[in-house]
């Protein structure tokens, strides 16, 4: 309950701030709600003055009749167009915040935890009701106004009229039950859902697309889709067939209740008790009854719908905030490095699973130095870059940078400090300039720090390749796009990774896998030797790579196994011992022979 209050206050607020008069005035068309009770009145009196032949009565009737289609102008038309207006700027300003919370998130939880998957993705679904939400809530303000005008008109016609009531109550508890099991059909069908997804995204991945005709697998892949969106379809149809018996029932319950109250009308004005104004008042409350009170109860179920959409835009919120809250430091991150960075007996557990990826893991590295990362699939290097960059807080232990616990700094200020090129690298289809020059915002746009960043990361054939230079737009998909081999594309995200004049740390994370062995060896001595000379700021390098001629360039080598570190040291105190870096060394030496 207290859920589906902070939702509407999401939702009301966000009104308020977008436009308080408009929102305000939404409040006109639940009162021209009061049109139908009135109108019910004022057509009793007719009807009455009619009879009767009574002038006064005729006259105050057909006024009134005239004036509730005056309310009914006021009230809905002029109402309905507010909301509609309002509900249009109201949809984009929530449409802008799930946007901007998800962007803002501060970690990667949310996209590698399935649970927070499948709550972005019915969000992102169901965006379009958020915007619409505004006619959901006044909608439902009408259904109250309504309902309760109407019983309080039946009860002045006739006490005995309000036993109609209980025969249209069921429809609450219905409209309620069938909300709620549709949420648990929504949420049982997430997992084959995000199945679906993603065998469909892979239909039109371009990546996927060369491995998919290679082996032929188009139809298979679209039989497993086609299975799995009808797996996730059937949960909520299972539902649908389910609510629609259930309001078969409803509604034979309230004809049977109709008949009576209609049967219990002439019945009275037969014996004299009521007139023949009373009885067509009490015709057209109790046929409004249905029409105005129980379809729009049941139909209040998509209040239910704009809630559950709501509720998660809070959960998201929430999740920011606590994210935010997780990841919170106060101090600034230094300005050079003097020590260097202590990992200091860390162990982490990714959210959500029970393994290890790093157990008990303590190394120093000191300042100004490059450290390469060595191990097998698996054994917990890319983790290591994941906690330096705070994508995750250790589950145990700290990671102290010159003696102060990372936790402690400002998470902005030390991601400002930071730089990367990842295996996994963005494309982002802009003019080349800026595909480069985002790696130091406030230089996007500088064509000689661009150029400078690219000659370092060895690129600049890349950029001869470009038809227009750095204007190029980058993308096939856009007009006089071009389009870049992988390589191509991975040397421009190094480009971006080295485009920052000063951070504190440096990640390769095997940003040269596309590049032969050669290019990357080249690559890195040039890089290393230029860190080195650069390292009166104390910067460090932590390069993860699996080819051991460009390992062997650094000032520290770190081989993980298994989630702890099993050896340290430089190249050639590793090659005198017979560990795993030696084992792997000469066998990958032994191959390039
Ligand atoms: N998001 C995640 N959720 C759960 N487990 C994860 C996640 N990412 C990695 N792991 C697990 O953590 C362990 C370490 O993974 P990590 O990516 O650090 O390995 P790596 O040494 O970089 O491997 P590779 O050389 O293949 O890139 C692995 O067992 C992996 O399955």
């Amino acid at each position: 309950m207290r859920e589906h209050g902070r939702a509407v206050a999401l939702l009301v607020g966000a009104a308020w701030r977008t436009d308080p008069w408009r929102t305000a005035g939404l409040l006109l068309e639940p009162l021209g709600q009061l049109r139908i009770p009135l109108f019910a009145w004022f057509l009793k009196l007719l009807t009455d003055g009619a009879v009767r032949q009574d002038t006064r009565l005729l006259a105050l009737g057909a006024g009134g009749i005239v004036a509730t289609r005056v309310l009914w102008f006021l009230g809905s038309w002029t109402g309905g167009w507010i909301r509609n207006r309002l509900a249009e700027e109201v949809g984009f300003v929530l449409d802008r915040e799930i946007a901007t919370l998800s962007a803002e998130l501060p970690g990667l939880e949310h996209h590698e935890r399935p649970d927070y998957q499948d709550r972005l993705e019915l969000l992102r679904q169901q965006q379009g009701v958020l915007g619409t939400s505004l006619n959901t809530l006044i909608y439902t303000a009408n259904t109250v106004v309504t309902g309760v005008g109407t019983l309080v008109a039946l009860a002045l016609v006739s006490p005995w009229l309000l036993l109609l009531v209980p025969f249209a109550l069921p429809a609450i508890p219905s409209a309620a039950a069938q909300q709620r099991w549709l949420r648990d059909a929504e949420e049982r069908s997430g997992p084959a859902g995000r199945r679906a997804r993603h065998l469909q995204a892979l239909t039109v991945d371009r990546a996927a697309g060369m491995e998919l005709r290679v082996f032929g697998l188009e139809r298979e892949l679209l039989a497993r889709f086609r299975r799995s969106a009808t797996e996730a379809r059937g949960f909520v149809l299972a539902v649908r067939g389910r609510a629609a018996l259930l309001d078969l029932a409803c509604d034979v319950l309230f004809l049977a209740g109709f008949g009576g109250a209609m049967a219990l009308m002439l019945w009275r004005a037969g014996r004299g008790q009521a007139t023949a104004g009373e009885v067509v008042m009490a015709l057209y409350l109790g046929q409004q009854m249905m029409s105005s009170v129980v379809e729009p109860v049941r139909r209040v179920g998509s209040l239910g719908e704009t809630l559950r959409a709501a509720g998660r835009l809070v959960w998201l919120q929430d999740y920011a905030r606590a994210a935010r809250q997780a990841l919170a430091g106060t101090r600034a991150p230094p300005e050079r490095l003097a020590d260097g960075i202590v990992f200091d007996r860390v162990s982490f557990r990714y959210p959500g699973t029970d393994r290890w990826a790093l157990r008990d893991v303590s190394f120093c590295i000191p300042a100004g130095s490059v450290i390469a990362l060595v191990g097998e699939n698996g054994a917990g290097k890319t983790t290591v870059v994941k906690l330096l960059s705070r994508m995750y807080e250790p589950t145990e232990g700290r990671i102290l940078v010159d003696g102060t616990d990372l936790a402690e700094i400002e998470l902005d200020g030390w991601r400002k400090r930071l730089s990367a090129a990842f295996q996994d690298f963005a494309r982002f289809e802009l003019p080349a300039r800026q595909t480069v020059g985002a790696g130091h915002l406030p230089r996007v746009d500088d064509s000689a720090a661009v150029q400078a960043a690219l000659e370092r990361a060895g690129a600049e054939d890349v950029l001869r390749a470009l038809p227009a230079g750095l204007d190029t737009q980058l993308g096939a998909r856009w007009e006089a796009g071009v389009d870049l081999s992988t390589g191509q594309w991975q040397r421009l995200a190094l480009g971006r990774a080295l485009m920052r004049e000063d951070p504190l740390v440096v990640f390769f994370d095997e940003p040269t896998a596309s590049l032969d062995a050669m290019a990357e060896h080249a690559l890195f001595e040039r890089y290393a030797r230029e860190a080195r000379s650069g390292s009166a700021r104390g910067a460090v390098t932590v390069l993860v790579s699996h080819r051991f001629s460009t390992v062997r360039s650094a000032d520290l080598i770190l081989v993980i196994e298994d989630g702890r570190v099993s050896q340290l040291g430089a190249h050639h105190e590793l090659m005198r011992g017979d560990g795993l870096y030696a084992e792997l060394y000469s066998m990958q030496a032994r191959s390039y022979q």
